[in-house]
């Protein structure tokens, strides 16, 4: 067996990481030979709720996790790491939009940067979830200059996650069937769930396109796509609490393509610092389809981009470009 990797959760006193840390401390994430040193951070008031998360881990007597390290200090939190999963921000609540939250949360991923560029190892590999957070992620890699621009990710595999089960269940396969769904640009309201690439295993073993099995342009170009963006606030207004147990499941999944790479034919979403392909604008962090090999990713080369998407597109990359504006005068750069 490996020596242990240490590895940080921010909100670890949180919802999302009350999910997360038994993924990862159970081996689901870096594999079941992969012995583990979690790092929980979290802000003073909430010591004592991290506390109890502390004394739960250890009673669930998980062979890999060799240690826990709860605290409030970012330069503890961030010592060495070489996974890190930015959970901890501010959720945003019923009637609100995800960018609302960037006043109150994107300064905690300057810090969360600087501490990172300080302490973490050089290959650390970056996940933002707390929102927005594609343009946390920005933030926070432009305050870590001493870590490469591709190890800073934003999540949008739960978007992901959601528009491969809306597609299982219109065509009553498992969810696992389905393939190659592309969220591009922003985890917002302006994302685009986009089934066009999509393929689906069907009885008998033959593989078909998204298009041919549904059936219904229509579909997947309204109902489907709005579904997706809006899931997120569906979930907030059923639980008045923003979702948890599918964010850590993405979060999870994410983390685990980026370390153990994704299969052959297959791609995933992930948020990351757009060098303008597909006409994106450069410079924010903008979800594309990539594949992942020996833990670096790649976009997605040659997919075709008809009128339909080449608006979807434009419209989620100005909001990024927008929320990038805004940020950078929240923090005064
Ligand atoms: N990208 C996605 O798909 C996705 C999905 C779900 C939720 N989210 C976002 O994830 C974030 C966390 O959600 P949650 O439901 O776990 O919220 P939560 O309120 O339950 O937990 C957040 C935790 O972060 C902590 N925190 C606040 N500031 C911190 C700081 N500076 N350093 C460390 N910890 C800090 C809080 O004390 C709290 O314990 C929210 O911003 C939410 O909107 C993103
Ligand atoms: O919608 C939210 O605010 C939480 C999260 O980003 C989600 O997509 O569920």
């Amino acid at each position: 067996m490996s020596e242990p990797i240490r590895v940080v959760v921010t909100g670890a006193a949180g919802q999302i990481a009350y999910s997360l840390l038994y993924m990862i401390a159970k081996g689901d994430v870096f594999g079941p030979n992969q012995p583990l040193i979690l790092h929980l951070l979290d802000i003073p008031p909430m010591m004592g709720v991290l506390e109890g998360v502390v004394m739960e881990l250890a009673d669930c007597a998980l062979p890999l996790l060799r240690g826990v390290v709860p605290t409030a200090e970012p330069a503890e939190a961030f010592k060495d790491v070489v996974a890190a999963f930015l959970v901890g921000a501010m959720p945003r609540k019923q009637g609100m939009e995800r960018k609302d939250l960037l006043a109150a949360n994107v300064k905690i991923f300057k810090v969360q940067g600087e501490a990172l560029d300080t302490y973490a190892n050089k290959n650390v590999k970056v996940l933002v979830v707390g929102n927005p957070a594609n343009t946390n992620a920005l933030i926070c890699s432009r305050y870590a200059p001493s870590i490469p621009k591709e190890n800073f990710t934003a999540m949008t595999r739960l978007d992901q996650n959601r528009a491969q089960a809306q597609i299982a269940t219109r065509l009553h396969v498992p969810v696992a069937d389905v393939s190659n769904i592309v969220i591009w640009g922003n985890h917002s309201s302006t994302q685009f769930p986009d089934a066009s690439h999509g393929k689906v295993h069907m009885e008998k073993g033959k593989d078909v396109t998204v298009r041919e099995a549904v059936g219904d342009d229509a579909w997947l170009r309204s109902v489907f796509v709005e579904t997706v963006q809006k899931r997120g606030a569906a979930v907030i207004n059923a639980r008045k609490m923003s979702s948890a147990m599918s964010a850590a499941k993405a979060a999870g999944d994410h983390m685990r393509d980026w370390f153990h790479g994704t299969a052959s034919g297959r791609f995933v979403s992930m948020g990351v610092l757009s060098d303008g392909s597909y006409g994106a604008p450069k410079d924010v962090v903008f979800s594309f389809p990539v594949v992942i090999k020996n833990k670096k990713w790649e976009i997605v080369k040659g997919l075709q981009i008809d009128d339909f998407a080449r608006k979807m597109l434009d419209a989620t990359g100005k909001e990024l470009e927008e929320e990038r504006t805004e940020a950078l005068a929240i923090i005064g750069a």
